[in-house]
């Protein structure tokens, strides 16, 4: 009786009434009463995996109880200081700078983080403020994460295995910091250790068994209550008697109070706050900015693959080696070739052979002459050359024949052409080049004889509406290249730093410093957008300035480069969505890679959709690297601008596939609270 008054008087800042939880169908709580005194240390002890650290996660709001009751008694986020057990920080910071983050989350001012990080140091010895947190011990590490738990200076302090990997010395100065926390400031400490002699400066230690706290109370009455010198006999002992004690704690009168999940520490707080955003924009760019191997991702290998494609794709080719057997001329005697008579003459030794050849070599062919006909066939097979040009001894009398009467053609005196078809590419280059260069001398021929040319000439003109710039095949696609790496790039960056805050538990942390989810995805945009423009700004820069790739100026540029902006915004969006599907940072940029590889297939850069099945075609032109750099070559190529049906409509359906992907990530967070955070 003279209990239950003086228990009316004590006030308690955390409580624990008959709470049940379950991981699947493992039971971390069976019923489990707790209860933690304003002002006063309390240890939670019990065998590794028995749910020490999900007793605390369920304190803070952080998962939810399958039913029972939790009281914390807090007003806002700034009461509560929570040290995880896994270290869950950015270990590209140097020590300093994570303390500035944190502190700054709690509005702190700079030289208000500054004295109290030398007020901390004195008891937690941290190492030189401006060594990074991945050039520093384990143990160290887990001071500056104390560091930052205490830093803000809170009522209630809830510490995960803080003394791990500390020497008893200073474990000693640490607990000695904890009494004098809770006599001066009447701070409450609620901390699980495996170290159980450790335990014996709390005001209040709770053994926790199977999903029961077994025995609660200050450590000398325990002791005294077990006949033991040591906690640690005493808890043996308590083991050992394990099924009576459940069977008493069971049978416990405990009030239970209607079922009550916790307050959630991490949605207590302004839901947007410009100092948080600020803070984090400063945090995630410093991380990037020490990330070079996402550095050379995002920057150099954007420049450098642009490079690679205006040098190599798309272009002419050069240095084709074509063999030839010239059985009309000798190569060297071609100069004696008289091209200025006229072939009907008597007296004219021109060689028409000699023209050819001259056509070839200025085109960039590789002229290499063979004596052997059957084995230069046969390293066309070996890809040696790419084909072979037999011109035979009456090559020039049989094609002056042809010219004047057609209708006694000499078959024997046909040039022969035997190319390799392992490259259409290749086989359809030579086939035009040989009938321009027949074209070519026909009409030379007509022309020095001063015959009209046009007489042989195929009654037909062709002309180029639209893109009369395009020279190579490359002009015609550099645009799709340029969307698939404004694409790729943001998608890539929103997958690796999501991934990071979400499996390193570094959002986790955040959170309880007040950090929400849009928050860290304003700073992320922020930081996005700017890689977006360098990255963009650099490729057209290559593209269009440096490798004269055919660009109309027209009011449509300002188009282009929204577009572009577009297409990267609808990557980062898709890379946040990878991150949800995902689990690993490599699995995600497995997922960005193969669908953005997959889209530049389909986008025709590599083959027109023309030769796309028709369902698939579709497919492909709403497939958004196609979309875009459609319209982005439209407006580069013809000149067309926003007032263009087909530029108003791609670039409508890139803002609807924007927002499209923003509903379906706020559709997702509503279905799925813990997207992307793994609470830690
Ligand atoms: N997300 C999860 N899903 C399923 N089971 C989980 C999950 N998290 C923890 N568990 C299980 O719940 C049990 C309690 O885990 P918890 O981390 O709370 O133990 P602990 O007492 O803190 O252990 P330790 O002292 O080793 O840190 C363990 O058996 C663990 O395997």
């Amino acid at each position: 009786m003279e209990q239950n008054i003086n228990e009316g008087e004590i006030k308690y800042d955390i409580k624990v009434t008959n709470a049940f939880k379950q991981y699947g169908q493992n039971n971390i709580f069976n019923g489990l009463n707790m209860a933690v005194k304003s002002g006063s240390i309390y240890g939670l002890l019990g065998p590794s995996g028995c749910g020490k650290s999900t007793l605390l996660q369920c304190i803070l709001g952080a998962l939810p109880l399958d039913s029972g009751c939790i009281d914390l008694q807090v007003e806002s986020l700034e009461d509560v200081g929570y040290m995880p057990q896994d270290l869950c920080l950015e270990v590209t910071l140097t020590i300093k700078e994570t303390l500035e983050y944190y502190g700054s989350l709690y509005r702190m001012s700079k030289e208000h983080i500054k004295d109290k990080i030398d007020e901390l140091n004195v008891f937690l010895q941290l190492p030189n403020f401006n060594s990074y947190l991945n050039e520093i011990s384990g143990g160290q590490s887990r001071r500056v994460s104390f560091a930052i738990s205490l830093l803000h200076d809170p009522k209630i302090m809830i510490l995960d295995e803080p003394t791990v990997g500390i020497d008893p010395l200073l474990r000693e100065g640490i607990w000695a910091e904890f009494t004098k926390m809770v006599k001066e400031h009447k701070k409450t400490i609620i901390i699980t250790t495996h170290y159980i002699e450790e335990a014996n400066k709390s005001d209040c230690v709770g053994l926790m068994r199977n999903g029961l706290i077994i025995e609660e109370g200050p450590p000398q009455d325990i002791l005294v209550k077990y006949g033991t010198d040591t906690l640690e006999a005493a808890f043996l002992t308590l083991c050992c008697n394990q099924g009576r004690i459940i069977q008493k704690v069971e049978n416990s009168n405990i009030q239970v109070e209607e079922k009550n999940q916790p307050k959630k520490i991490m949605e207590m707080g302004n839901n947007f706050d410009v100092y948080r955003i600020k803070a984090l924009i400063k945090k995630n760019y410093r991380v990037c900015s020490r990330d070079y191997l996402l550095l050379f991702t995002l920057i150099l290998l954007p420049i450098m693959q642009t490079f690679n494609f205006c040098f190599g794709i798309g272009v002419s080719f050069k240095d084709m080696q074509i063999a030839y057997k010239n059985d009309e001329i000798n190569i060297l005697d071609c100069q004696y070739s008289n091209v200025n008579t006229c072939i009907f003459d008597e007296n004219s030794n021109q060689k028409m052979s000699c023209i050819i050849m001259n056509y070839f070599s200025s085109h960039d062919y590789k002229l290499i002459e063979v004596q052997d006909r059957e084995a230069a066939e046969a390293s066309i097979d070996h890809t040696e050359y790419i084909g072979f040009l037999y011109f035979p001894e009456n090559f020039t009398s049989g094609l002056t024949k042809y010219i004047n009467d057609r209708e006694y053609f000499d078959l024997e005196s046909r040039l022969f052409a035997h190319l390799t078809n392992e490259n259409i590419l290749f086989k359809n280059q030579i086939t035009v080049d040989v009938l321009q260069s027949i074209d070519y001398i026909i009409k030379e021929a007509l022309n020095s004889c001063s015959n009209n040319p046009t007489s042989i000439s195929v009654p037909l003109e062709f002309n180029t509406l639209f893109g009369k710039e395009v020279k190579s095949f490359g002009n015609g696609v550099i645009a799709l290249f340029i969307a698939m790496l404004a694409f790729y790039f943001p998608s890539v960056f929103a997958v690796s730093v999501m991934m990071s805050e979400k499996m390193d538990g570094l959002l986790s942390r955040s959170m309880y410093a007040g950090v929400k989810i849009l928050e860290l995805l304003i700073s992320m945009f922020c930081i996005a957008t700017l890689l977006l423009l360098l990255q963009t700004s650099s490729s057209c820069f290559i593209s269009y300035a440096l490798f004269l790739n055919p660009i109309q100026i027209s009011s449509g540029l300002f188009v282009y480069m929204v577009l572009l902006i577009l297409l990267g915004w609808i990557g980062f969006l898709f890379g946040l969505f990878t991150a949800v599907i995902t689990t690993t940072k490599l699995g995600g940029v497995y997922i960005i890679t193969g669908t953005s590889l997959t889209q530049f297939l389909l986008s025709g850069a590599v083959w027109p959709l023309e030769g796309q099945p028709q369902l698939l075609r579709k497919v492909s032109k709403l497939l958004p690297i196609r979309l875009v750099g459609n319209a982005l070559n439209d407006i580069a190529l013809k000149g067309w601008t926003l007032d263009h049906p087909s530029i108003i409509s791609g670039t409508s359906l890139t803002v609807l596939y924007t927002i499209l992907l923003v509903l379906v990530l706020i559709v997702l967070g509503k279905l799925k609270k813990d997207l992307w955070v793994i609470k830690k």
